[in-house]
């Protein structure tokens, strides 16, 4: 068999992600649910985004589609210049594994392999060589998220938030167009937290990553330089940097709109 081939064309200036008029259904007739109900919004080239909403909202729905993971229903898609909407789920899974970096609330390591191999696994999975170039790029990467000790150790025997900069190293090590991080903090506490957050904020100002996190947190979403919520399906609210009382008190608003 043909293995598929898809080599989007990369356009340095324009949004990694583009939504035109997306829907995203679930089920049928009575019991249809509308998770996504219209959208329309870029995500830009170097930003960190941050997605926001009641539970049920959609923003999962938006992640997964937004990712390659999941189709709209009607609507297009674009990432990193790739018509998703009109393509196959091997040509989705190619996109994904050349330009989609993930973060997990769970961390999602390994448990068999060290800290520096969980962070090579994905060249390994892809075929990919780790050229000279490549391999200081992930040194350089290690010894900014503070991990070049503990490199040899296996998950089991780091903290949370160690085992979440080896997540968050292993994502930023091929440098994809976008990593999509889901409630990243969601397991540490909370100085873990702002440890792994202002890393994503750093990579964001000095690496040019572009991250687009979903989280239910004020003060994670203080962090980012742009604030989409989302409700019943919709974009309702894009805002600039926001402290954290602020970002509570949209949340409340929208909340209360929905009730
Ligand atoms: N596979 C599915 N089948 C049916 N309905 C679904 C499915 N996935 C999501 N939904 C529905 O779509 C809507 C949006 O769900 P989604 O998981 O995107 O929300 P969310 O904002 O991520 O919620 P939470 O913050 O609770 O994780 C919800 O009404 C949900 O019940």
């Amino acid at each position: 068999m043909n293995q598929p081939t898809y080599s989007p064309p990369l356009q340095p200036d324009s949004a990694v992600v583009r939504f035109r008029g997306v829907t995203r259904t679930y089920g049928t007739g009575a019991g249809q649910v509308r998770a996504l109900d219209g959208i329309s919004v870029d995500i830009q080239r170097g930003a960190f985004t941050a997605i926001m909403g009641p539970s049920g909202s959609g923003k999962s729905t938006f992640m997964n589609v937004a990712a390659g993971l999941d189709d709209p229903t009607s609507g297009e898609v674009w990432v990193a210049g790739a018509p998703v909407h009109t393509m196959t789920d091997d040509q989705r899974t190619l996109l994904r594994r050349e330009h989609v970096g993930f973060v997990f609330q769970s961390f999602n390591l390994v448990p068999t392999l060290t800290a520096y191999e969980n962070v090579l696994l994905p060249f390994e999975l892809a075929g990919r060589r780790v050229d000279a170039e490549r391999t200081a790029w992930i040194q350089q990467i290690i010894a900014t998220l503070g991990l070049t000790d503990r490199v040899g150790h296996r998950p089991s025997e780091l903290s949370g938030g160690q085992q979440q900069r080896v997540a968050i190293a292993r994502a930023l090590a091929a440098t994809p167009q976008i990593i999509f991080a889901d409630e990243p903090t969601g397991n540490l506490d909370s100085r873990s937290s702002r440890e792994v957050l202002s890393l994503l904020g750093t990579a964001a100002r000095d690496y040019g990553q572009t991250i687009a996190m979903v989280s239910h947190d004020p003060v994670a979403a203080s962090y980012a330089d742009r604030i989409l919520v989302i409700a019943d399906g919709r974009i309702v609210g894009d805002h600039g940097r926001m402290s954290p009382q602020e970002i509570s008190h949209l949340l409340i608003s929208f909340e209360e709109q929905v009730a």
